[in-house]
């Protein structure tokens, strides 16, 4: 589904942001990845997404969608256009037509799906990022910070739906700072501090890196990096 093998990458020739990130996510898998502000998970992604001017490394990555924290859209094109565009340059099937109507009745923006998404709400906006994603029906998806703009109402459905997702097949990385949900819905988690891979596996591995048995992955996370940064 996805291989990374990250050696070294960054923005500029002479200066190395991310080092020794190596890590898979298989089909099905829900993987979170986890760092402090600044850490290097942003960075990571868009050397998934080949968007690095820098990086030595090798990524295998299967058919994807990308959800960014920050929305990306045509400002003048509605969402049932966007959703339409979709359609016909990833060439999906007929029934894509029931499908978006379903994503639309799910993220409860069907009185909105002729409105411009220039004029959306930044929830809004992201719910719209996230029905494209599902519409598209990707082997893997790549998501950036979903819990922050959503009500919770939609995260539980984007919850649902990506449960659903898994059970079909694809896999999912999920790079988030809301460890509570991250903690209740992984089933691995990557660590990256200052820029490299610091602890991987499920809770067990992570308590196991923390010396913090037993403990939440918000309280593994805080004693993990403070510990780098001491
Ligand atoms: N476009 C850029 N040009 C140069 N340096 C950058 C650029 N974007 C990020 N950086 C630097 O790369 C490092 C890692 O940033 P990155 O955005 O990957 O962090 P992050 O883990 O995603 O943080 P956050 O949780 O705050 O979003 C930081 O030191 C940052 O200053």
């Amino acid at each position: 589904m996805l291989e990374v093998h990250i050696r070294s990458a960054g923005y500029k020739e002479a200066e190395t942001i991310i080092t020794n990130v190596d890590f898979s996510v298989q089909a099905g898998e829900l993987v979170a990845l986890i760092g402090a502000n600044g850490a290097g998970k942003s960075t990571t992604i868009k050397g998934i997404l080949g968007m690095l001017p820098h990086m030595d490394g090798e990524v295998t990555v299967s058919n994807y969608a990308y959800v960014p924290e920050q929305p990306v859209y045509y400002d003048y094109l509605t969402l049932w256009e966007h959703m339409e565009l979709l359609a016909a340059t990833k060439e999906l099937s007929e029934t894509w037509k029931d499908e978006a109507l379903k994503l639309l009745h799910v993220f409860q923006m069907e009185e909105s799906q002729h409105e411009y998404l220039g004029q959306f709400s930044k929830g809004m906006k992201q719910k719209a990022m996230l029905m494209l994603a599902f519409l598209a029906k990707p082997s893997i998806y790549i998501v950036d910070e979903p819990f922050i703009g959503l009500d919770p109402t939609a995260v539980r459905d984007f919850l649902k739906l990506l449960e659903k997702e898994r059970k079909r097949g694809a896999g999912v990385l999920l790079c988030t700072h809301v460890l509570d949900t991250a903690e209740r819905i992984c089933e691995r988690f990557l660590l990256v501090s200052k820029g490299t891979l610091l602890a991987s596996g499920d809770i067990t591995a992570i308590q196991q890196a923390a010396d913090k048995p037993g403990e939440s992955l918000l309280e593994c996370f805080d004693s993990i990096v403070r510990r780098n940064y001491a």
